[in-house]
C-alpha cells in the first residue's frame, strides 16, 4: 500500500523522493538508501540520499516560507493542523501498515501510534491558540528608583526554522510532537525522519500536503544521518533543534551553535518495588512497561530493583505473565516481533551473554530467530554486569535484588541515564519522599513509566535530555519572548 493512491507521488520508480517547496522530488545524487524488513531481513523501501546542496535548498525553502507563516493569524494555523489531524486519521491504514513493515510494530500499536499523532495535533492547535495568544504586561514602578512611566509588552515570537529529527521507534508520532508546536507557533520545519521509519514518516508528510499547509513551511530531507547529519545540524540557517534519540544527541549538542536545543535521548528506567507494594500490580505494570513493543521505548521499564523479601514472589509473577506474551510477527499482532536491526539484536545478545557469564540467572531459555528474541528475565543481576547500567532496547529486563530502598535509590541516581523511574509502595508519603530522592525527569507511582498522555511534561536529566516537551512545553520552548516597551512622557497611575 504505501506509495499507492494518494501517496503515488511519492515515489520516483522503486525510491521514495524527498519533500521541498510543496513538491516531491527527486534528488540529483541518483543514490538511495535502503530500507531493510526486520522481520524478514529483505529488503523493502528506498529512500533518497539527499545532498548536502539539497539540504540547503530545503533550509532555503523553510526560511522563505516561515516569514509568510509568521503573518498568518493564529486561528488559520490552528485551522490547517486539524485539518492535518483528520487526514492523517483517515489515512491511518496506510500510515500504520508502513510501521509494521518498516519498525516491526504491531498493528494495533502502529494504528495506536497514528491515532494519537493526530490527537496530539489536535491538542496541540487548541493550547497553541491559548497560549500563543497570551503575553505579559509590566509597569517600571515595582523596580526601585522607577515611576510609573514605562509599559512592557513582552510576547512570543518564532523561533525560524526548526530542525526536527525523530526515532525510529515513534517515527511519525515523534515526528508530529516536534511538527505540530513548532508550527502552531509560528516557524516552518525542517525533518530528517530516522532512516528506519522514514517511509511512515514521509506519508504523514504527505498528509500535511493534503491539509494544504503553505509550500514550504515543512520540507523533509532524506539519507543517513551519519551522512547528512552533521552537516544539517550545524546548517547556520537552522534555529532551534528538536532531536530525539540515543547518544548521537550528546554529540550534536556540543556541535550545535547559539540555537535553543530540546534532546531527548535514552533512558534506563528503574523500577523500585518496595516490601509493601501490590506485587500483582507491580508484575502487570513491570511486563507491560518493559515488553511491550520488545522494550523499544524510551520509557520502558529497564531495571527493577525489588527488595529481596518479595523478590521470589514478583519474579515467579512476573514469570507467568511472560508466559503469555505472544512472539512472533507484527502483522499477527504478536506482543514481541523483531527488534530494528540484526545489530541491535547482536548488542541485545551481548548484554545477556555479559549477564550469563557474570552469573546472573535467566528464567527462559534464550532463544533467537533473526531479530525475534523470545521475552527473558535476568535475574540476581549485579552491579558489575553491563546490563545493570545499559539500555538493551529489547525484550530482556534485569532484576536487581536489594536490600534496602537506599540501594535501588542510589542505584537509580548512579547511572548518567535519567528519563524516568516509577515506585510501587501502598505507603503513599513513602512514594514522595522515594519520588524526591530518585533524580530522574518523571518518577510514576505504582504504574510503570510513559510518556503519555502527550500533554505531560515530558524531560530526562543528565545524559537523558536537555529541555522539557510535552505539548505545552514544546510549544513555550519553540518561541522567544520580544519586548516592546512604550515610554510616556511622564509618570502614569490608574485612577490616580
Ligand atoms: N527520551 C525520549 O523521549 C526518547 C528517546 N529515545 C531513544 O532513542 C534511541 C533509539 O532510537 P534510534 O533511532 O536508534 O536513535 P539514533 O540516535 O540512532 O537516531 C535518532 C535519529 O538521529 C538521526 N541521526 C543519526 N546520526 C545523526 C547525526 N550525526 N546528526 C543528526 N542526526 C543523526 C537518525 O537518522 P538515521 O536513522 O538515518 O541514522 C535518527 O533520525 C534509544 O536510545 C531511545 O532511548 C527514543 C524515543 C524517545
Ligand atoms: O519514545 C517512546 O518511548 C515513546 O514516546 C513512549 O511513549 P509512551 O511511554 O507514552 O508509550
Amino acid at each position: 500500500m504505501a506509495g499507492q493512491g494518494v501517496f503515488k507521488d511519492l515515489l520516483d520508480g522503486d525510491v521514495f523522493k524527498y519533500y521541498v517547496d510543496g513538491a516531491w522530488t527527486p534528488t540529483t545524487s541518483g543514490k538511495s538508501v535502503g530500507i531493510i524488513n526486520p522481520s524478514t531481513l529483505k529488503s523493502l523501501f528506498k529512500i533518497s540520499a539527499c545532498t548536502q546542496d539539497e539540504v540547503n535548498k530545503c533550509v532555503d525553502s523553510c526560511k522563505a516560507a516561515q516569514k509568510l507563516w509568521a503573518k498568518v493569524p493564529l486561528w488559520k494555523r490552528a485551522e490547517h493542523l486539524h485539518k492535518l489531524a483528520a487526514i492523517m486519521k483517515d489515512q491511518k491504514i496506510t500510515i500504520a501498515d508502513c510501521l509494521v513493515k518498516e519498525v516491526a510494530k504491531c498493528m494495533k500499536d502502529a494504528m495506536v501510534e497514528v491515532v494519537r499523532s493526530g490527537d496530539l495535533i489536535d491538542y496541540t492547535a487548541e493550547e497553541g491558540i491559548r497560549i500563543l495568544s497570551e503575553g505579559k504586561f509590566l509597569t517600571s514602578d515595582p523596580f526601585p528608583g522607577n515611576e510609573r512611566n514605562k509599559y512592557c509588552l513582552a510576547s512570543k515570537i518564532p523561533l525560524g526554522v526548526v530542525l526536527a529529527i525523530p526515532p525510529f521507534n515513534y517515527p511519525v508520532n515523534l515526528a508530529v510532537s516536534k511538527i505540530g508546536p513548532a508550527l502552531i507557533a509560528g516557524n516552518s520545519v525542517l525533518l530528517k525522519p530516522p532512516t528506519q521509519g522514514a517511509v511512515a514518516t514521509l506519508h504523514m508528510v504527505h498528509c500535511i500536503h493534503m491539509a494544504g499547509f503553505p509550500n514550504g513551511l515543512v520540507n523533509a530531507i532524506t539519507g543517513k544521518g551519519s551522512e547528512i547529519g552533521d552537516y544539517t545540524t550545524t546548517h547556520p540557517g537552522i534555529n532551534c533543534i528538536s532531536f530525539t534519540g540515543g547518544d548521537t544527541g550528546i554529540a550534536i549538542s556540543k556541535k550545535a551553535g547559539m540555537i535553543p536545543l530540546q534532546m531527548e535521548l535514552g533512558g534506563k528506567d528503574t523500577c523500585l518495588v518496595l516490601e509493601d507494594a501490590d506485587l500483582e500490580l507491580a508484575a502487570t505494570h513491570i511486563v507491560k512497561g518493559g515488553y511491550s513493543y520488545s522494550g523499544q521505548r524510551c520509557t520502558a521499564v529497564k531495571v527493577v530493583c525489588v527488595m529481596e523479601s518479595v523478590a521470589d514472589e514478583l519474579v515467579k509473577k512476573i514469570n507467568e505473565k511472560i508466559k503469555k506474551l505472544t512472539v512472533g510477527m507484527p502483522e499477527k499482532d504478536c506482543d514481541i516481533t523483531p527488534v530494528i536491526s540484526e545489530t541491535s539484536a547482536n548488542f541485545i545478545q551481548g548484554l545477556v551473554e555479559d549477564a550469563k557469564e557474570k552469573g546472573a540467572k535467566l528464567h527462559q531459555e534464550w532463544k533467537r530467530e533473526g531479530n525475534l528474541i523470545w521475552p527473558v528475565l535476568i535475574d540476581k543481576v549485579l552491579p558489575d554486569m553491563r546490563i545493570a547500567w545499559e539500555e538493551p532496547f529489547g525484550p530482556v529486563l534485569p532484576i536487581i535484588r536489594i536490600k534496602s530502598v537506599e540501594e535501588g535509590i542510589h542505584h537509580c541516581n548512579a547511572n548518567n541515564f535519567a528519563l524516568q523511574g516509577c515506585v510501587f509502595t501502598k505507603n503513599i508519603d513513602k512514594a514522595i519522599m522515594i519520588s524526591d530522592a530518585m533524580e530522574s525527569g518523571t518518577i510514576q507511582i505504582n504504574a510503570a513509566p510513559a510518556r503519555g498522555p502527550d500533554h505531560f511534561p515530558f524531560q530526562g536529566l543528565r545524559d537523558s535530555g536537555i529541555g522539557s516537551q510535552g505539548i505545552i512545553n514544546s510549544i513555550n520552548m519553540m518561541c522567544k519572548t520580544k519586548s516592546t516597551v512604550i515610554n510616556l512622557p511622564g509618570p502614569s497611575y490608574s485612577m490616580g
